[in-house]
């Protein structure tokens, strides 16, 4: 059989809403990249698909404000999630929000696994720590991304990866945790790897996805 292959590079913007009832019909696939506001959740989709502006990134916490959903073929979607935490927005539409990511997350059929990106300096916030609890008792695998190591020498960003994966063992479930980052592109291959088993995995239901070298970024990682 064929290795399942996304080609990531021709991802493109499908649409933006603010409520499921909203968006596309709810079959496929699709895999959420959910995490606190300004952890870089919009850069590591661009990262992914090797586009600057497939997803809008900014410096202001809360630049995402709907669900965005990308088109990724093979009736697989990438979905940027609003952040939660502290984007500086009216407590109204911070709630808005908030309904609109829980609505999503707890009833998207197509909703077969979740990217969980977490600011390798600042990671498992109590936020992060409920949606990781939340993922695992709804049977979904989670990949859990380290971003911005860039910032962090080699040494400690590894230290902070063992302690990490050492942490997250208290949920139980399938929950990988992998080192990222959008501006050195290291951790992309993971990435794009885990997109596809698990979007094969939901559409064909088995585990033939070999995850072999995917026609997106080649990471550099070593
Ligand atoms: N150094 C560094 N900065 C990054 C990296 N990834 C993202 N950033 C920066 O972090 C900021 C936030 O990135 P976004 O991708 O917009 O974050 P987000 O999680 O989508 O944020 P919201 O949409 O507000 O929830 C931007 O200024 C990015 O340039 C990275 O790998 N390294
Ligand atoms: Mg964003």
């Amino acid at each position: 059989m064929q290795p399942f292959k996304l080609n990531f590079r021709n991802a493109s913007f499908i649409t933006s809403a603010a409520k499921i009832s909203q968006l596309t019909s709810d079959g496929g696939a699709e895999v959420a990249f959910a995490g606190r506001s300004n952890a870089g959740k919009s850069s590591s989709m661009n990262t992914l698909c090797v586009q600057t502006n497939l997803a809008r990134t900014s410096k202001t916490p809360g630049r995402t404000q709907l669900i965005n959903l990308f088109d990724i073929g093979q009736d697989c979607r990438l979905v940027d999630l609003p952040g939660y935490g502290f984007a500086k927005v009216p407590l109204e539409l911070k709630e808005k929000w908030q309904l609109a990511l829980t609505e999503y997350l707890e009833k998207r059929e197509s909703l077969c696994a979740v990217v969980v990106l977490m600011d390798v300096r600042h990671p498992l916030k109590e936020v992060d720590q409920m949606l990781l609890q939340w993922a695992v008792a709804s049977d979904l695998p989670v990949l859990a991304l380290l971003t911005k190591c860039d910032k962090l020498k080699s040494g400690a960003r590894k230290a902070q990866l063992l302690k990490v994966r050492e942490a997250i063992t208290v949920f139980g479930g399938d929950i990988q945790v992998e080192l990222f980052s959008s501006l050195k592109k290291l951790g992309v291959e993971h990435l794009s790897q885990f997109i596809e088993t698990q979007c094969y995995r939901h559409l064909h239901g088995d585990d033939e996805a070999t995850g072999e070298e995917s026609v997106s970024a080649q990471s550099n990682e070593t």
